[in-house]
C-alpha cells in the first residue's frame, strides 16, 4: 500500500510541481494518474522511488516512511517501467530481462531461467526474441520487454510512466489488454502515470485526475466520468465522457430484454403462431441444444404460413421447419462486456441487439434501448452510491440529466 500525506515538492528554481497531495493507493490497486504535460504526474512518482526527494510531507509504504528506507533497498520492492524503456543496447533480450535478479545475487542460469518465464509471461516466446537485441525488436516489443524487466525482481510495487506512450494506438491497445491480463493475476500496486483519459479510465482501478500540481478528482474510472467533480475535471476528461462511460460500464442481465424463443426445429406454423399470440415482430432461435443461432421475422414466418397466422388451423400449414427462415446472428457478448462492446458489435452487424450468454447458455437480448437504460442507471447509482441492480430510474434523478 502506498500513501502520500501532505506531500509538496517544489523544485529549486521556485517551481512547484506538487502542492499538498494526499491520497492512497491500497494493496493490488491499479491507480492511474491522469492529466495535462507538466501538471505533477512524474514528479509523483518518482518521488515513490526516492528519484525525487518531497519538499515537505511523507510518503508510506505499507506503512512504513521510505524517507528511512534506503534508495537502494527501496528500489528492489518497486519495479519501475517508463516511456523510453532503457534497455542495454549491446545486451540480448534474455540478458536485459535477466539483469536485476542477477543483480539480486541469483545465479546466471536461474537468472536466465527466470528472464525467460517472464518473457513468456508478456506474449514474447524466449525461443524467437530471447537472443535477439533491442534494435531487432519493435517498439510494442520493447515495451514488453521493459515490463517483463521490472516484474523480474517480482516487485510488489510498480510504477509505470506512460510504459505504452510510443506505440502506434492499435499496439498501445493490445498492450493494454495484455497488461490487464497479468495485472488480475499478479495484483501488483500499480502506479500508472498517462496523460491519455481513454488509458486512464481503461487500465484504473481508479484515477486521480491532476490540475497544475493537485488531484482534482481520486475515483472510479466511472464515477469520474459520470459525475466530474470539478468544472476542471469535466473539461479534461471530455464533452463525449457519455460514450467513454461505455467502456467502463459492464452489460448486466438485468438489462436484457426477453423476446421469444423458438429452436430451429421448430415447425414454421407454431413458431409463426407463437409469435402472433406474443405478439412479437420477431424470435430469438436458438439451437436443439440451446446455443443460440440467431433470430426469425414474424414477417418471415408468417408469410410462409400464407398470410397473419392467427385463426389458421394446423392443417393449412406448411411443413418447413424454422430453420428455413432464420437468419445467423454472430454477434453475440458475455456477461460483464462493456456496454461500448455491445453497441459496436450492433452497429457492426447493423442489427437493433445483440445477444448475451454465458458459454452456450442464452441470456437474453441487449438492444439500444436496453443500453441507454443500463447506462442511465450505472450514472444514477453511482450519484447516489447504491448498486446497480437497486436503482429504479423514476425515483433516483440522473446525475447530469
Ligand atoms: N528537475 C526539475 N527542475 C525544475 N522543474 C522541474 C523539474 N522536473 C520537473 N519540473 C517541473 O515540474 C512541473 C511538473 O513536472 P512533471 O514532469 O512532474 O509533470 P508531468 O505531469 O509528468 O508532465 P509530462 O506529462 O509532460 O511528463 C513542470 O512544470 C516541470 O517543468
Amino acid at each position: 500500500m502506498i500513501r502520500f500525506e501532505h506531500v509538496t515538492k517544489s523544485y529549486p528554481d521556485g517551481t512547484k510541481a506538487v502542492d499538498d497531495l494526499t491520497f492512497e493507493v491500497a494493496e493490488g490497486e491499479l491507480v492511474t494518474l491522469v492529466g495535462p504535460s507538466g501538471c505533477g504526474k512524474t514528479t509523483t512518482m518518482k518521488m515513490v522511488n526516492r528519484l525525487v526527494e518531497p519538499t515537505s510531507g511523507r510518503i508510506l509504504l505499507d506503512g512504513e516512511d521510505i524517507s528511512a528506507i534506503d534508495p537502494v533497498q527501496l528500489r528492489r520492492r518497486i519495479g519501475y517501467v517508463i516511456q523510453q524503456v532503457g534497455l542495454f543496447p549491446h545486451k540480448t533480450v534474455l540478458d536485459n530481462t535477466a539483469t536485476v535478479p542477477h543483480l539480486l545475487g541469483r545465479p546466471r542460469g536461474k537468472a536466465r531461467a527466470r528472464a525467460a518465464e517472464l518473457l513468456d509471461l508478456v506474449g514474447l516466446d524466449p525461443s524467437t526474441y530471447g537472443d535477439r537485441y533491442p534494435d531487432q525488436l519493435s517498439g510494442g516489443q520493447r515495451q514488453r520487454v521493459g515490463v517483463a524487466r521490472a516484474l523480474a525482481a517480482d516487485p510488489p510495487v510498480l510504477l509505470m510512466d506512460e510504459p505504452f506512450g510510443a506505440v502506434d494506438p492499435v499496439v498501445r491497445e493490445h498492450l493494454q489488454n495484455e497488461f490487464l491480463r497479468l495485472q488480475s493475476s499478479l495484483r501488483k500496486t500499480v502506479l500508472f502515470v498517462t496523460h491519455d483519459i481513454e488509458e486512464a479510465v481503461r487500465l484504473g482501478d481508479r484515477i486521480a485526475v491532476y490540475g497544475a500540481g493537485r488531484i482534482e478528482q481520486f475515483d472510479t474510472p466511472a464515477t469520474v466520468l459520470g459525475a466530474p467533480a470539478t468544472p476542471y475535471a469535466a473539461r479534461f476528461v471530455g464533452a463525449d465522457r457519455g460514450l467513454k462511460r461505455l467502456s467502463v460500464t459492464p452489460v448486466d442481465p438485468g438489462d436484457l430484454e426477453q423476446p421469444p424463443i423458438v429452436r430451429l426445429d421448430d415447425p414454421v406454423a407454431r413458431a409463426a403462431e407463437r409469435l402472433a399470440s406474443e405478439g412479437a415482430p420477431w424470435a430469438v432461435v436458438l439451437e436443439a441444444d440451446g446455443s443460440p443461432y440467431g433470430w426469425v421475422a414474424a414477417s418471415a414466418l408468417t408469410g410462409a404460413v400464407g398470410g397473419p397466422a392467427a385463426g389458421r388451423g394446423l392443417d393449412k400449414a406448411p411443413r418447413g421447419t424454422v430453420r428455413e427462415h432464420a437468419r445467423r446472428m454472430d454477434a453475440w457478448l458475455p456477461p460483464g462486456a462493456p456496454l461500448k462492446d455491445a453497441l459496436s458489435a450492433m452497429l457492426q452487424h447493423d442489427a437493433g441487439w445483440v445477444a448475451v450468454r454465458d458459454g452456450e447458455r442464452h441470456l437474453g437480448v441487449l438492444t439500444p434501448a436496453g443500453l441507454h437504460g443500463a447506462l442511465r442507471r450505472s450514472t444514477a447509482a453511482d450519484a447516489a452510491k447504491l448498486p446497480r441492480g437497486e436503482v429504479s430510474l423514476d425515483t433516483v434523478p440522473v446525475a447530469g440529466a
